[in-house]
């Protein structure tokens, strides 16, 4: 991508840049100017002072280089306030904007990217694109000016040994072209690495108490030294190129051109063709057009280093958001046709010609074996995932056609393992619904029995709960979630296995309770024991992905066979 290309993409939707970036665009200017000035006024010194004998243009000489040096310190000294001030509003808006896409993704386009991948590219990357402007776009131009100001000043001042040492330009452009190339490449492997190891270090952070039960340290140890094994060679890689660039175009610019122009330019004057004071403004003029030579160098090298970096950003920002629409959905009954569903990399079906529906208010069990399909089919009715074959509509209408938003406001999903915050019982139960009045919390957990358990809390329901509710038992954790899916008083309820951690009395409690708020729901519960089943006013079996029987609990008890035993061994047993 080229620098405007990437300017493009970074900036699209994104307001209150283009100022700060015209402002600090004329500082630029100003510098540029002044930067120009003390070379004026170094030929005045040199020809006219020096070699004219001039004495009396000595004091507008030094007069007009502290004129300069005051301009120009207050120049950057502005110039730099701006650039801070461009980098943090960028790289405030930049972080926000990728935050809302990944919110806004469709689910499928979600679930591609790693928690590393994610946390690299929010964290990393858009700190890399928030100093693009300053670095890769007004530095850069700035040089170029610069250089190409500089080029015809030479040029004018003797044609013949700068067109000798321009040969220098492209030869130092192509080599550290090319190990920017290098660069970029080792810089691409380097980031894959990294994200592989900030996974890793996340499900570590996320797993400690596991891992230490299981005495897994040396395991993860290992893995973690595997990490660096790989990251070091890359990185040495990476750094090596990008120094070498960094070297060379010192060593051309220090010795190599100088040499050259002493050689080239001692010859002309011994020749006649030039004199010992145009030779001297000349390798001062060159030296600082040199100078720029080589910071376009190096920016074109950071450029390359850089966009694997600034290419992570764009990539999210040009994600397609799920443009589906929203529609209220008003009626509650389920309609499941022909579902087939393999996720991706396994060969066989994870469901296969599912069909089966739900009317309002019904009850519905699903059970099976494990790896039968049972959790699969709560993924795709709440939208997680998509059917390769197959319909799910709720209340006639297919929930593929509309955006994830419309289906999680008609239903709510309480899972095994519920995804709890680092924060307080009342804010995460607040996530539910943001407004909810105290008295509201206080009887959702009443009926989730959670209630009773906050109040022997030090704080109460302002107790915070750790890192994915750490502080509290499986069984707590379960209540909290179901108390928020009640919060949350959705038409359609989907239990995954969420009682298995409560122990029978606490299940039944709950039980009762849904029963209560059941009246015009619709429940689908993913059963684990034999409490859960009874009362359902059908039962749904699934084996290998097939739906095999489908009644209610007492026909299937005296006809199904497979569900007999599945009973018996199973559900008896829990
Ligand atoms: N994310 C995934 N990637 C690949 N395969 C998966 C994934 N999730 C589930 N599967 C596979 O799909 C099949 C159905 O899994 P599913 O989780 O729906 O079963 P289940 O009946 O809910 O099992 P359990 O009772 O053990 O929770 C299994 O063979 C499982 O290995």
């Amino acid at each position: 991508m080229t620098r405007l290309d990437t300017f493009k993409a970074l900036t699209r939707d994104i307001d209150g840049i283009n100022k700060p970036l015209l402002a600090l665009g004329l500082f630029k200017l100003w510098n540029l100017i002044f930067g120009l000035v003390p070379l004026f006024l170094y030929s005045l010194l040199v020809n006219r002072v020096l070699v004219d004998k001039h004495m009396n243009e000595l004091w507008p000489v030094i007069a007009g280089y502290l004129a300069v040096f005051l301009f120009a310190t207050i120049g950057i000294a502005v110039s730099k306030r701006f650039s801070n001030r461009l980098i943090l509003k960028y790289d405030l808006r930049i972080k926000n904007k990728l935050l809302k896409k990944y919110i806004s993704l469709d689910n499928e386009v979600y679930s591609n990217y790693s928690i590393g991948d994610v946390k690299s590219r929010i964290e990393n990357d858009s700190a890399v694109a928030g100093k693009f402007f300053t670095t890769h776009i007004l530095d850069f131009i700035y040089a170029v000016v610069y250089a190409v100001a500089l080029a015809v000043i030479l040029l004018c001042y003797d044609w013949r040994i700068a067109l000798l040492s321009f040969i220098f330009v492209p030869v130092s452009l192509f080599t550290v072209n090319f190990l920017g190339a290098k660069t970029k490449k080792t810089g691409e492997e380097l980031w894959k690495l990294q994200i592989k190891y900030e996974s890793f270090l996340h499900s570590n952070f996320q797993n400690w108490k596991d891992i230490k039960t299981n005495n897994l340290e040396d395991a993860q140890l290992a893995e973690l030294n595997g990490h660096y094994k790989k990251i070091r060679p890359v990185w040495f890689l990476n750094q090596l190129y990008l120094h070498l660039g960094i070297t060379y175009s010192f060593f051309t610019k220090n010795f190599i051109t100088q040499l050259f122009i002493y050689f080239i330019g001692g010859l002309f004057v011994i020749k006649g063709y030039s004199e010992v004071s145009v030779l001297l403004v000349f390798i001062s003029f060159y030296g600082q057009f040199f100078g720029f030579i080589e910071n376009i160098s190096n920016s074109m090298m950071n450029f390359k280093n850089d966009s694997v970096n600034i290419g992570k950003v764009i990539g999210i920002l040009n994600l397609e958001a799920d443009k589906r629409p929203y529609r209220r959905i008003d009626g509650t009954d389920i309609n499941v046709e022909n579902l087939e569903f393999t996720y991706e990399g396994n060969v066989s079906f994870a469901l296969d010609g599912i069909s089966f529906s739900v009317r309002k208010g019904e009850h519905l069990a699903i059970v099976g074996e494990s790896g039968s399909g049972k959790s699969t089919i709560a993924k795709l009715l709440t939208g997680q995932i998509k059917p390769q074959e197959g319909t799910v509509s709720i209340g006639g209408i297919d929930i593929y056609s509309v955006n994830g938003e419309s289906v999680s406001d008609k239903v709510s999903i309480v899972v095994q393992e519920p995804v709890l915050f680092n924060m307080t019982i009342r804010d995460n139960l607040l996530l539910a619904k943001a407004d909810a009045t105290d008295d509201e919390l206080i009887e959702c957990c009443r009926r989730a029995s959670i209630y009773d358990f906050t109040q022997t809390l030090q704080n109460k329901m302002d107790t915070i709960i750790g890192e994915k509710g750490v502080k509290l038992s499986g069984g707590q954790k379960q209540r909290l979630s179901i108390a928020r899916a009640f919060l949350q008083d959705r038409d359609i309820i989907i239990f995954d296995e969420s009682t298995s951690a409560l122990d029978s009395e606490n299940e039944s409690d709950i039980i009762t309770e849904l029963k209560s708020l059941s009246s015009g729901k619709t429940m689908i519960s993913i059963a684990h024991r034999l409490s859960s089943i009874l009362d359902c006013d059908k039962v749904m079996v699934l084996k290998d992905g097939r739906v095999v029987a489908f009644d209610t609990h007492q026909n299937l008890c005296n006809r199904n066979e497979t569900y007999d035993l599945l009973f018996q061994s199973q559900y008896m047993a829990g």
